[in-house]
C-alpha cells in the first residue's frame, strides 16, 4: 500500500490520460463490429501496452525517487499511452478524415524514448559516482581501519581527517563547505524487531541509496550507528539544506523489505544541514550533532 500512496499522482495521472484517449476515440469514432476486429494486432499492441505498464511498476517498486526515475517513469508512461492509442484503434473506428489520431498514436512514442535514453544516461553517470566512491575506498584500503566494515564508506575517523582538509581547501579558495548529517529515526527497533543482521542489511541499503543521491563531489561517511555525514564542498547552507531534504525524502521513499519474511520497512530520517564559519573539524561536527539533536525533537524533520 506504501507503493500507491507513493505515486498516487504518476498511477492516477497516467490512467486519466489513458482514460481521456479513450473518452475522445469514443466520442469521434465507432465501435467496430466483432468480425472487424484485427485480434493479431489486438495481441501485439496490447501486449506491448501491457507490458510497459508492467516495467512501469516495476520501475516505481524498485527505485529510489530521483531525477532517473522521474525521466524512466515519464518515458515509459509516453510508451505505454503510445501502445495504447494503438490498441484502441482496433476496437473503435475513425473517420477516414482524422489525422490527429496519428499524432496521438505516434509522437508520444519518440518523445518516450528520448526520455529513457536521457534517464539511462544519467543512470550511468549514478552507477559512475558509486564506482568512484568505490575506488576512494580502495585507495585507502592500507588505512583499511579508516573504514567502515559494514559500508562501502569512511568511518568517524576518516571523516574527520577528511574534514580537515576539505576545511582548508574552503578556506584557501575561499569557498564554503557545508555538512548534512542524516540519522535514521527509531533505528534500534529494527535491531530490536528483526535482528542485527537485517540492521545491517538496512544500513547497507541507506548507505547506497543516499551515495546515489550525492553528487560526485561529495564525501559521505558513516560518523556512527545509523548516523551519516555528508562533506559538501563548494556548497552554501540553502543548498546544503535542500540537499538535506532530498536525502530525508529519498530514506522515505526506501523500499525496503526484510531479508527473511519479505517484509516492507518504512524508514524515517533526521536530517540537518550546517555551513562552516571558521570552525575547526570537532566544532563543525558538534553543531551537526547539536542541529541533529534539535531536528529529533521537533516537526517538520527537515532542519
Ligand atoms: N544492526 C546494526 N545496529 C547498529 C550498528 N551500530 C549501531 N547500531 C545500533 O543502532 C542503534 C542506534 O540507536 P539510537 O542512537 O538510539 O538511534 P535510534 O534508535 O534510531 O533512535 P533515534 O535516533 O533517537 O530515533 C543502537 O541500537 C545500536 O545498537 C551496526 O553496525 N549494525
Amino acid at each position: 500500500m506504501k507503493f500507491l500512496r507513493l505515486h498516487t499522482f504518476t498511477l492516477l495521472g497516467l490512467a486519466f490520460v489513458a482514460n481521456l484517449g479513450l473518452q475522445v476515440y469514443l466520442a469521434t469514432g465507432q465501435i467496430k463490429t466483432w468480425a472487424e476486429i484485427n485480434w493479431m494486432d489486438v495481441a501485439g499492441e496490447g501486449g506491448s501496452a501491457a507490458l510497459a505498464l508492467v516495467w512501469l511498476i516495476m520501475l516505481l517498486h524498485s527505485r529510489p525517487a530521483g531525477r532517473v526515475t522521474r525521466l524512466l517513469a515519464l518515458g515509459l508512461a509516453c510508451v505505454f499511452f503510445s501502445w495504447w492509442m494503438d490498441t484502441l484503434d482496433e476496437f473503435i473506428h475513425l473517420p477516414e478524415l482524422a489525422a490527429w489520431d496519428n499524432w496521438l498514436e505516434t509522437a508520444p512514442m519518440p518523445i518516450g524514448l528520448m526520455l529513457i535514453t536521457l534517464g539511462i544516461y544519467h543512470l550511468n553517470q549514478e552507477q559512475r559516482a558509486i564506482s568512484q566512491q568505490m575506488s576512494k575506498r580502495e585507495k585507502g584500503f592500507r588505512e583499511h581501519r579508516l573504514f567502515d566494515k559494514l559500508t562501502p564508506l569512511g568511518a568517524a575517523e576518516y571523516l574527520r581527517q577528511q574534514l580537515q582538509l576539505a576545511l582548508v581547501q574552503a578556506r584557501e579558495q575561499a569557498q564554503p563547505l557545508s555538512l548534512v548529517a542524516v540519522d535514521l529515526d527509531d533505528f534500534s527497533a529494527i535491531n530490536q524487531r528483526f535482528g542485527q543482521a537485517e540492521g545491517d542489511a538496512v544500513l547497507q541499503a541507506v548507505a547506497h541509496l543516499l551515495l546515489l543521491n550525492l553528487r560526485q563531489q561529495d564525501l559521505l561517511c558513516r560518523l556512527a550507528g545509523d548516523r551519516f555525514v555528508a562533506v559538501l564542498p563548494n556548497t552554501g547552507e540553502a543548498q546544503a539544506r535542500s540537499i538535506a531534504c532530498e536525502l530525508q525524502r529519498a530514506v522515505d521513499s526506501l523500499a525496503h523489505r526484510t531479508e527473511q519474511h519479505g517484509e516492507r520497512l518504512h524508514l524515517q530520517a533526521s536530517t540537518v544541514a550546517v555551513m562552516a564559519i571558521d570552525d575547526d573539524p570537532e566544532q563543525l561536527l558538534k553543531r551537526l550533532n547539536l542541529g541533529l539533536a534539535k531536528a529529533k525533537q521537533q516537526l517538520p524533520r527537515c532542519a
